[in-house]
This record gives structure tokens, C-alpha cells and sequence, in this order.
């Protein structure tokens, strides 16, 4: 099946969404808009519901997913919804056990850096994931038209968090790793991209109607090390999904030189940072891929004319492309005004009118 057949299980309603229609090139009413953590700490709703329950714990309850995951939705009328979740929540299901830190992020009591430690990296099933799938069948339910977007970690990102054990500046270990070990390496990202591919088959299944790797952090490697080392790991989880004919979106921080890199591992859209302008970034995917950016998430602390100026600069940049998915350069920051968020859904709605 090719990516403009509708899927099988996708309602027509949420096939002819504008956000889909976006990240397939076809021609739009407006330009579709959502936020990397548009659910999240910008929000007094989310703070409330999250009162006391750890984040991992608040990953696994259906109920509180799906009410997360919806307040973005209904509050800045975003043209899809992002699933709640964390990368580090597959991993945490087959056992390995790390905590998200408040303030810090994912930390792996464990981390994993020799080959006896692999064997730790145990397959992922439906079940070791059951709270997905009922989170997601509600979600479908009380979305609607609007589509949902599943998402995982890239063998990178992911590889990243369990060989340095914690959030790294530098990537030390796990450049050691890759330049030292390529054979330990590649089979860790090997291990990782199985798990990935069943994790996000698990959320197509359940009804994501497009998904999206994160590779946030591969933005620290040269491109002759992401095409030997990262490259043939992240092709292996699109290929795997590929049949299912949802989009399939990639995103890293600080890929400026990998992007065209980033679109031949097989993604349908590629998310762009705020460092790369859209029309050059289009230069560097090439023709046949759409792609999703990208206002520096910090314009949001500026004034309203700011924001408009800046944001009028994306949509000119995006002006000849294929498709554009609206979105930050990376995710909301944790202390933006929420009010900020939703004028600029609609400056973008009004702006892309057609
Ligand atoms: C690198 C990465 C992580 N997690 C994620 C990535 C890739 C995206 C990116 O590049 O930002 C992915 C992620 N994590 C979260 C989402 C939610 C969905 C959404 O976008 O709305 C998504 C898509 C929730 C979360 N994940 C996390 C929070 C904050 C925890 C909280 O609210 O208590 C949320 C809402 C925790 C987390 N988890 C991670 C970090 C760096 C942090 C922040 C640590 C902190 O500053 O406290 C790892």
C-alpha cells in the first residue's frame, strides 16, 4: 500500500484531515498546526491532573492519558493530537529500570554499554504495553476527525539514555561506543529498532493515524557517522511500519546537516529545527517529502507582534513546498504563556485560509 491509500481501520473523516493531507503533499484548506508537548507543563489542566503521580506512573493509566492528551486539543484547537507518553516508556515496559527525574529527565539505574548487558533488551509485546492500546482506542473515540499521532524514540536517542544512563551534553559514552565498538553497536541499534518497530506497530493498530520518530539528539553526530551508524537503524523502523500507509514523520534538534540524511531513512515528513529556514530545508530534503516546523518555541516568550512577524517568515518560507505541517523548531517550553499558544493556532489558521 502506498501512502495515499487509506489505511484500512481510518476513518475517512480523519484521512481527510488537513494534517494529513499536509504530510501526504496534497492541497489544504489551511496549514495544519500542532506543538511538539503541546501537552504538558505550559498547561494549569495538566499541572492539576498530574498533582502527585509521578510521570511514568501517569503514562500508564488510560483514563489520565487520554484526558492529558486531549486538553491541547481542546484548548488551542490544534489540527491533531500527540499521544501522552515518553520515549523511555517501551523501555521501562520490558523491564529495564530507569525513572524520569523531574527537572532532569529519563535516568537508567543500569546503563547498558557491553555485549552481556544486550541480552537486557528483551522483545516487546502488545501486552507489556496493554495501557497504550486502551488509551488510544478512547482517544479515537473522543477525537474524532482529529487525527492522533503515535510516536517513539529513535535507536539513537533512545541508545543515547541507556548507555550514558541519564540526559547527556556530550554523548560520551555512547560516542565511544559507536567510534570503538561498531559491531556492539550496531546490534544494540539493531535491538532498539525491534523494539521501536513493535512499539509504534502497537500504536498504528490501536489507531495512530500518522507516527513520528524522535531522534532528538543524533544532531551531535557528522553525517558520514549517521549514514554508517545510525542510518541503516532508523530505515529498519520505517520499513517496518511502512505497510500500514500512515505517515511516518522524522525529527531531530540540530540536524541542519543530517536532513537530507533524516528523509532517506524512509520518513513521509521531516521535522525541522529553527535553525534551517523551510526553503532551504526543502533544498536539503529534496523533492517528495513534506515537512513540519518551525518557530524557535523561545519567539513564544516575546511580544505579539514578534511572534506574528516571525511567524508570517516561516509561512513565506514554506510557501512553495510540498506540504507544511506548522510546529515549534522543538517542543513547548515548560513556563510559555498558554494564551501565546492558541493566538497562534489561529494567526496560522487565519494567515493559510484558503
Ligand atoms: C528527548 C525526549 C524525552 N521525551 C520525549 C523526547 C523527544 C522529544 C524532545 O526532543 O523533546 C518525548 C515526549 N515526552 C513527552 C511527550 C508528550 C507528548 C507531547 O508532545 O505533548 C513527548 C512526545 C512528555 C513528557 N516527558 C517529560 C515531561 C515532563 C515531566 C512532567 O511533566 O512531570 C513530559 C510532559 C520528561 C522528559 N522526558 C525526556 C525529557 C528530556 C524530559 C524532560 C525532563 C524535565 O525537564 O523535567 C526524554
Amino acid at each position: 500500500m502506498s501512502a495515499n491509500d487509506r489505511p484500512p481501520g481510518q476513518p475517512k473523516k480523519t484521512y481527510d484531515s488537513a494534517f494529513l493531507k499536509a504530510c501526504r503533499r496534497e492541497p489544504v484548506s489551511h496549514t495544519p498546526v500542532w506543538f511538539m508537548r503541546q501537552a504538558g507543563r505550559s498547561l494549569p489542566e495538566y499541572l492539576k491532573v498530574r498533582e502527585g503521580i509521578p510521570m511514568l506512573e501517569s503514562c500508564m493509566r488510560p483514563e489520565l492519558v487520554t484526558e492529558i492528551t486531549l486538553q491541547p486539543v481542546r484548548r488551542h484547537k490544534v489540527d491533531a493530537a500527540i499521544y501522552f507518553s515518553d520515549i523511555v516508556v517501551p523501555l521501562k515496559a520490558i523491564g529495564i529500570d530507569l525513572d524520569i527525574e523531574p527537572g532532569v529527565g529519563p535516568v537508567v539505574a543500569e546503563p547498558i554499554r557491553t555485549r552481556a548487558d544486550l541480552a537486557r533488551l528483551r522483545d516487546l509485546t502488545p501486552e507489556d504495553v496493554w495501557y497504550v492500546t486502551e488509551a488510544m482506542g478512547m482517544l479515537t473515540e473522543e477525537l474524532g476527525s482529529t487525527p492522533l499521532i503515535g510516536f517513539a524514540g529513535a535507536p539513537f536517542t533512545l541508545a543515547s539514555y541507556l548507555v550514558e544512563g541519564g540526559p547527556s551534553r556530550n554523548h560520551e559514552h555512547t560516542k565511544a561506543l559507536m567510534y570503538g565498538d561498531p559491531q556492539l553497536w550496531a546490534d544494540l541499534l539493531d535491538r532498539l529498532a525491534e523494539i521501536t518497530s513493535a512499539f509504534l506497530k502497537v500504536q498504528i493498530e490501536a489507531g495512530a493515524s500518522a507516527v513520528q520518530l524522535f531522534d532528538s539528539w543524533v544532531g551531535a553526530l557528522a553525517p558520514a557517522d549517521y549514514r554508517r551508524s545510525v542510518m541503516p537503524a532508523s530505515t529498519k523502523v520505517f520499513d517496518a511500519v511502512a505497510s500500514y500507509g500512515v505517515p511516518r514523520i522524522h525529527f531531530g534538534v540540530g540536524t541542519g546537516e543530517l536532513l537530507g540524511l533524516m528523509g532517506e531513512a524512509g520518513a513521509d515528513v521531516v521535522g525541522v529545527d529553527w535553525r534551517v529556514p523551510l526553503d532551504e530545508a526543502a533544498r536539503r530534503v529534496g523533492p517528495g517529502k513534506a515537512l513540519q516546523g518551525n518557530l524557535d518555541p523561545a519567539v513564544l516568550f516575546s511580544t505579539r507582534e514578534a511572534v506574528e512577524t516571525r511567524t508570517r517568515e516561516v509561512l513565506d518560507a514554506a510557501a512553495g513546498l510540498e506540504g507544511h505541517v506548522f510546529n515549534l523548531g522543538h517542543g513547548v517550553l515548560p513556563t510559555t504563556d498558554p494564551d501565546a499558544l492558541t493566538r497562534l493556532v489561529e494567526y496560522v489558521h487565519e494567515r493559510t485560509a484558503k
